[in-house]
């Protein structure tokens, strides 16, 4: 038992660890709050709501894997090397296309409730 709260201890850290590093990371708890507020307050229906914390969840945990490659690759090839590029290029490729189809997600739920808002 007590193994299992200290292995929630390290993911916590980790997570303390891209909040406090990342700046991309910080930046996509924010969308992802703004993206909870606005649920709440246009009261979405449990289908929009699954759908977006699945966006969300997607977006945070390549956030993740891209800030423990990075210091991986750190770690690894601290000096230019052609694939230390590849491997840090191609995990930001992932985080870039998970924003790109959470914001789809986004849009998708509140354009036409924000139309029917102003409406
Ligand atoms: N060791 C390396 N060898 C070759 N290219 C690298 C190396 N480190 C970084 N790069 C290149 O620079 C880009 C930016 O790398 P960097 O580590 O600064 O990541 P970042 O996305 O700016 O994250 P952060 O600023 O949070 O560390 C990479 O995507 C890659 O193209």
């Amino acid at each position: 038992m007590q193994k299992f709260i200290k292995s929630f201890s390290y993911a916590f850290s980790g997570i303390a660890y891209a909040f406090k590093t990342q700046f991309n990371f910080k930046f996509h708890v924010v969308a992802v709050l703004i993206a909870g507020i606005a649920g709440w307050y246009f009261q979405l229906a449990s289908g929009e709501w699954l759908w977006l914390i699945a966006a969300s969840g997607l977006v945070i945990v390549a956030e993740l894997f891209n800030t423990a490659i990075e210091v991986l690759v750190d770690l690894v090839s601290p000096a230019y090397h052609e694939k230390a590029r590849i491997v840090k290029d191609v995990a930001a490729a992932a985080v870039l296309l998970a924003a790109g189809t959470a914001l789809i997600i986004g849009l998708v739920i509140f354009i036409p409730k924000l139309l029917d808002h102003v409406a």
